[in-house]
């Protein structure tokens, strides 16, 4: 299972994070990356630890301002990027751009949807993986998992219909090792989760936990 951590705008240090995420990664195996601020993406991957963008621009370079290059993502050391949370949603042919924008900068993709329809229509595009996270969850003290089970395995057999070769991610609630041992149950390889360990007290002991059945 690949655990992607997003930092959102949370007012986390995120380089401690980003240790304390390297560390357990380290000590258990398993993979963990975190997305941070585009501000903080080169801080954050001196760190060690696997680096994703939480967005790029559908553009390259050129007269964009405020956008964030693919490019420059990759040259500050991000391996990845999220596009189109729901907290960051874009038009349907951006997506498709920003995906072809991340390959040419060789930065993974992982393309979030509220749905399975969503999920299918966005797997079509060919990501890496995509991620499907009920808005109604996100943030809050229950897993996607099981409070809506069926959205994950419908995501997972959306996204197969499609194309076989792309991920299958959810998120939303998750924070426990029980949620990510039934994730996993219900077809999903990785779990994208935010505020389980950004708004935790202790971010590492947190990470032990999430991880601790796969370790
Ligand atoms: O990007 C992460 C997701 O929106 C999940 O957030 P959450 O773990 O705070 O529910």
């Amino acid at each position: 299972m690949f655990v992607l951590v997003n930092l959102k705008a949370y007012p986390c240090d995120p380089i401690a994070v980003a240790e304390a995420a390297r560390a357990v990664a380290e000590a258990s195996g398993v993979r963990i990356a975190i997305a941070p601020q585009a501000a903080d993406l080169a801080a954050v991957a001196d760190t060690g630890v696997e680096t994703w963008a939480q967005h790029v621009s559908p553009n390259g370079y050129g007269s964009h301002t405020g956008s964030t290059l693919a490019e420059r993502a990759a040259a500050a050391g991000a391996e990845g990027t999220l596009l189109n949370h729901s907290e960051n949603r874009m038009k349907l042919a951006d997506i498709d751009a920003s995906i072809e924008a991340a390959r040419r900068a060789d930065l993974e993709t992982c393309v979030c949807g509220n749905n399975p329809a969503q999920i299918g229509a966005v797997a079509a595009l060919g990501p890496d993986s995509v991620a499907v996270e009920p808005p109604e969850l996100i943030g809050g003290d229950v897993s996607v998992a099981s409070a809506d089970p069926d959205i994950v395995r419908d995501a997972v057999a959306a996204a197969e219909a499609v194309d076989d070769g792309v991920d299958v991610y959810c998120g939303a609630g998750i924070s426990t090792g029980d949620d990510l041992d039934a994730a996993a149950d219900l077809g999903a390889s990785g779990v994208l989760l935010a505020s389980g360990v950004a708004k935790a007290d202790d971010p590492k002991a947190a990470l032990e936990a999430l991880v601790e059945p796969l370790a």
